[in-house]
């Protein structure tokens, strides 16, 4: 079954298309990988998957259903979740309470949110568990390292329990001695959740290789390659692009 669904989407914000004629079907459980060079357009279509960008031209489905004009909220509901380059969420709260927030926010519980103590529950649970920040649940979120800061988002993507996950640079700004760890924690989550969709972008080419099973090479915003990392990796044309520079082989 084929979980998200784009077929011929252009977007241009006003001059000329920064991504054109898509076509990508990404299978349920699958883990895809999106990269290219910067400017290729992989936010901007990251932005048409999660509904906070509009397609100009083409379809997004999402099970099925038509999602093109829906809009980013309709998606959250119907089960997508997203992190973002730069994570975002209360400084000044405890790691539960921001993952407790993802949750109702989610739940369009808005009332619980504003309460002193919006409680937390088993999804929550699960969600800190996975990402290895169960005992660091009261800590505020402000003294976590900056990896324990991205586990921390990924923990409040997963208390929306998504069924498609949207990790956009999961390792951006992290130390290298970071990267493994949470390398190990997604592929953790991948076994764990064999029926949850992921859509990464990533620079790290040691993140993209070790995670897709799919890689979507994209130049100029068209989909320049698509298939098996080993396939995409070993291309020439992969190289001409957009490993020559930036991909070290220490794998
Ligand atoms: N809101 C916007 N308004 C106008 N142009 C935009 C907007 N967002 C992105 N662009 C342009 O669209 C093109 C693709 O940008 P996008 O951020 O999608 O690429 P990217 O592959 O994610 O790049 P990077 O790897 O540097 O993050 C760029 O030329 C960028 O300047």
């Amino acid at each position: 079954m084929i979980a998200l669904d784009l077929v011929g989407v252009d977007k241009n914000y006003g001059g000329p298309p920064v991504v054109q004629d898509v076509s990508l079907s990404i299978e349920v459980g699958e883990t895809v990988a999106i990269i290219g060079p910067n400017g290729a357009g992989k936010t901007t279509l990251f932005g048409v998957m999660a509904g906070e960008t509009r397609a100009t031209k083409g379809r997004v489905s999402l099970f099925g259903k038509d999602v093109t004009r829906a809009g980013a909220r309709h998606l959250a509901e119907q089960g997508v979740a997203r992190t973002f380059q730069v994570a975002r969420y209360f400084l000044e709260k405890t790691v539960e309470e921001n993952v407790v927030i993802a949750r109702l926010a989610h739940q369009s519980r808005y009332r619980n949110l504003v309460s002193k103590s919006p409680r937390s529950d088993d999804t929550v649970d699960l969600a800190l568990d996975a990402v290895g920040l169960s005992s660091a649940r009261r800590r505020p979120s402000a003294t976590l390292s900056h990896g324990d800061r991205k586990s921390l988002e990924i923990a409040m993507a997963l208390a929306q329990d998504p069924s498609v996950l949207l990790l956009d640079e999961p390792t951006a700004g992290m130390g290298a001695e970071d990267i493994p760890g949470t390398i190990e924690l997604l592929k953790g989550l991948r076994a764990s959740r064999p029926e949850m969709t992921c859509v990464i972008t990533a620079h790290d080419m040691n993140v993209v290789f070790a995670l897709a099973d799919k890689v979507v090479l994209l130049a100029n915003g068209r989909i320049a390659l698509q298939g098996l990392p080993d396939e995409v990796r070993d291309a020439p044309l992969t190289r001409e692009i957009y490993l020559g520079n930036s991909y070290r082989e220490d794998r």
